[in-house]
């Protein structure tokens, strides 16, 4: 591994009280988020909530709730979301993604759990994980979190 192979110095950001949050199921996997959402309709309603496009028209008809729908995952949705946790926009991902389905986007798939993992975004890849986020006294809170120092890594870089 090479000395600028990671981001050698974090800043932080604050996530807001009213959590911008991303659902996105797999086909194998969608009854199960929309029962989840069921149970936490009350609490997610108080949420800004996104999507890829066919989960997020399933909750957004099934359930009432306001979904921003993107574009359906095998269609770019997901490097979408990825773009939002990348600027910043974006502050807890649930993605029941099916661990026994492989899919022809499994790249995209990958390359947003590496961006939430970098930009050290709380996710749920389940229900039981799904409960313990939503559940958490950190949800309508402010909360500042850790993130790599894009200015500092592009500064050391660009020299
Ligand atoms: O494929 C997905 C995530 O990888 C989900 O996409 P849809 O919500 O459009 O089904």
């Amino acid at each position: 591994m090479t000395a600028d192979s990671r981001p050698d110095q974090q800043t932080t950001r604050t996530l807001p009280p009213r959590k911008r949050i991303a659902l996105i199921a797999h086909d194998g996997k969608k009854e199960e988020l929309l029962a989840w959402a069921k149970r936490w309709q009350k609490t997610l309603s108080k949420h800004e909530l996104i999507g890829t496009g066919t989960t997020a028209a399933r909750v957004s008809r099934e359930l009432g709730l306001n979904v921003e729908g993107l574009m359906s995952g095998p269609l770019g949705g997901d490097q979408q979301i990825g773009a939002r946790i990348t600027e910043q926009g974006l502050d807890l991902l649930i993605f029941f993604w099916d661990p026994f389905a492989p899919m022809p986007h499994d790249p995209d798939v990958k390359a947003l759990l590496r961006l939430a993992a970098l930009w050290n975004i709380p996710v749920a890849c389940n229900a039981a994980s799904a409960d313990f986020l939503i559940s958490s006294p950190y949800l309508d809170e402010a909360v500042e979190i850790a993130i790599p120092d894009a200015g500092q890594w592009t500064a050391a870089r660009a020299q």
